[in-house]
């Protein structure tokens, strides 16, 4: 069973919600990217979304660019990346790391030796921004072929056709974008999301992550009443700003922790 599969198998049964924070690899301080993925995990996130930084990021909203900006500068590559997982994977081997990034970076390495350098680093799965199902048959293939889940975005303008296509052809979970707009944007509804979940429901009982727009433990609770599991990357990415590049580790894991602990008095577990 794969990584992901294991721990939402896990999350349900217990009744729990997935906590998943998405940062981006090298940032603030590539010295500190494999302590940070540590001490996200210790504080009970359930994936880690690991951002390939690019250029030119067009979901990605001023946090997340000056983000991807910062690790471009600091000399943050591709192969850099599934170093850092790689490394994570020595000591850890549980929680799932999906990698977050666009078409370009990947295709300058090719994709088939992508899929198979993150497979070997201990990459769990992969969603690139740029690649709707349709147009990425091949990179599909080659992610199946090495037990590797393909992440792919729905968001609220999609359509019942293109949602039916979409959550049949994922696998692990599938990204609900919440809203109309890029990462860190403000006007979240979570009753907007909660009517559109059905819709993808019907068509695939695997699990349905939220994100965009989840700043705290209160909006992280409000979704997560009809989500599986719910994103944070752009509150978290400016927490981390206000903070040395040093103290990055420990202040993503106070941030995580605290979401956690609000999603867990909330859902299932009980304290
Ligand atoms: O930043 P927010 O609003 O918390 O949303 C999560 C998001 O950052 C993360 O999942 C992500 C980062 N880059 C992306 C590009 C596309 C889709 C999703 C993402």
């Amino acid at each position: 069973m794969s990584r992901i599969k294991a721990v939402f198998a896990k999350l349900k049964e217990e009744g729990r919600k997935g906590l998943i924070p998405f940062v981006t690899g090298g940032d603030p301080d590539p010295g500190q990217t494999v302590a940070m993925l540590h001490a996200l995990a210790n504080a009970g996130s359930d994936v880690i979304e690991l951002g390939v930084p690019f250029s030119d990021p067009m979901a990605d909203g001023p946090v997340i660019q000056r983000s991807s900006e910062r690790a471009l500068e600091k000399g943050v590559t591709s192969r850099k990346i599934l170093d850092y997982v790689a490394e994570f994977r020595q000591t850890n081997q549980h929680t799932p790391i999906v990698l977050m990034g666009y078409a370009n970076p990947i295709e300058r390495m090719g994709v088939e030796k992508y899929v198979t350098e993150a497979k070997k680093a201990g990459v769990d799965g992969v969603l690139v921004v740029d690649y709707p199902p349709e147009e990425s048959l091949e990179f599909s293939k080659y992610l199946r072929a090495a037990e590797l889940d393909p992440i792919f975005l729905l968001a609220p303008t999609s359509s019942d056709e293109r949602i039916e296509k979409v959550a049949r052809a994922a696998s692990g979970y599938v990204y609900y974008v919440s809203l109309k707009g890029v990462t860190g944007a403000q006007n979240l509804n979570a009753a907007e999301v909660s009517s559109k979940l059905p819709t993808i429901r019907k068509f695939t009982d695997v699990p349905v992550g939220v994100g965009f727009g989840i700043r705290d433990a209160e909006s992280a609770c409000r979704v997560a009443q009809s989500a599986d599991a719910v994103v944070i990357g752009s509150a978290l990415i400016q927490f981390l700003e206000a903070g040395s590049p040093q103290e990055a580790a420990a202040l993503a894991g106070k941030f995580i922790a605290q979401i956690r602990a609000a999603l867990d008095a909330q859902f299932g577990m009980k304290q």
